[in-house]
């Protein structure tokens, strides 16, 4: 990858991180609609989908570049656990009642790709049918390696995990497949699926949120230290390089030695 990652600090959530978050992500919007006619996202759990909530449900200045075409989104989930959709530790429970629930009719709603409930017991068969769910999407027409995402929209845990890749677990190594199942996570629930390291590296952009100071620790590893540029995030950062972009706040960023860019263009 050629040049360095994109790391945001704003001052504010609400007033900077929000709106600038809002623009790239209607940027990646615009590049996709105007290349294929359609944004597909993955999107992750967490303490994301408040955030981009704020940032896609703020009201619109008008113009045609700062709408955002519901209707013309394909959402995914980066990762998800192995719950019930409207169980309080689902990633899509949270997506669902923060963003998508809340997203004005005259905008239109996304086509939302959750997980089959049908297989939470066995998570393989879950990242197995989530995989083909991909596959009949990004590789139906001519086959594919792997899937391109136009955007994917990822926190960092305070460990350096991403999407539900954690560090020094097996799953990193995977090359092939597109969605795995994880039975040991770490964190809870233990029982989740993911989207391989591979897949995450393929896509066109990608946006990370890490704001608080909890994570000001984990940034100055992943973005100062080897060891830290080892870990699922630090694996992303260096490996996508500047396709990837932090939107982070002042306390999350404290004290990390890396050049930060101003606000989206
Ligand atoms: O378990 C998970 O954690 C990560 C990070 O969450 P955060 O609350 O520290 O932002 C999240 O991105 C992932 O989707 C989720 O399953």
């Amino acid at each position: 990858m050629g040049g360095p990652p994109n790391l945001y600090s704003f001052p504010d959530v609400d007033k900077d991180l929000a709106p600038n978050l809002r623009k790239y992500v209607l940027e990646q919007q615009n590049e996709a609609l105007a290349r294929h006619g359609v944004f597909r996202v993955a999107v992750s759990g967490g303490s994301l989908p408040k955030t981009l909530a704020k940032a896609l449900l703020a009201p619109s200045n008008g113009s045609k570049d700062d709408t955002p075409e519901f209707s013309k989104w394909e959402v995914f989930y980066a990762d998800e656990r192995c719950v019930p959709l409207d169980h309080e530790d689902s990633n899509h429970k949270l997506v669902k009642q923060d963003l998508l629930d809340k997203i004005p009719t005259d905008l239109g709603q996304p086509k939302v790709y959750p997980i089959d409930e049908k297989f939470l017991d066995d998570p393989k068969e879950c990242a197995d049918q989530y995989e083909k769910t991909l596959v009949s999407i990004f590789a139906a027409r001519d086959s594919v390696k792997l899937p391109l995402f136009d955007l994917l929209l990822l926190g960092c845990g305070p460990d350096g995990h991403t999407c539900s890749l954690f560090p020094d677990h097996p799953l990193l190594r995977e090359q092939d497949a597109w969605v795995l199942s994880i039975s040991d996570s770490p964190k809870p629930p233990p029982k989740r699926i993911t989207l391989s390291l591979p897949v995450v590296l393929h896509a066109a952009k990608i946006g990370f949120v890490a704001t608080g100071g909890g994570k000001k620790d984990i940034l100055k590893k992943i973005f100062e230290t080897e060891q830290g540029g080892n870990l699922p995030s630090g694996l992303v950062n260096r490996g996508a390089g500047e396709k990837v972009s932090w939107f982070c706040d002042a306390s999350a960023t404290e004290g990390v030695n890396f050049p930060r860019r101003g606000s989206v263009m």
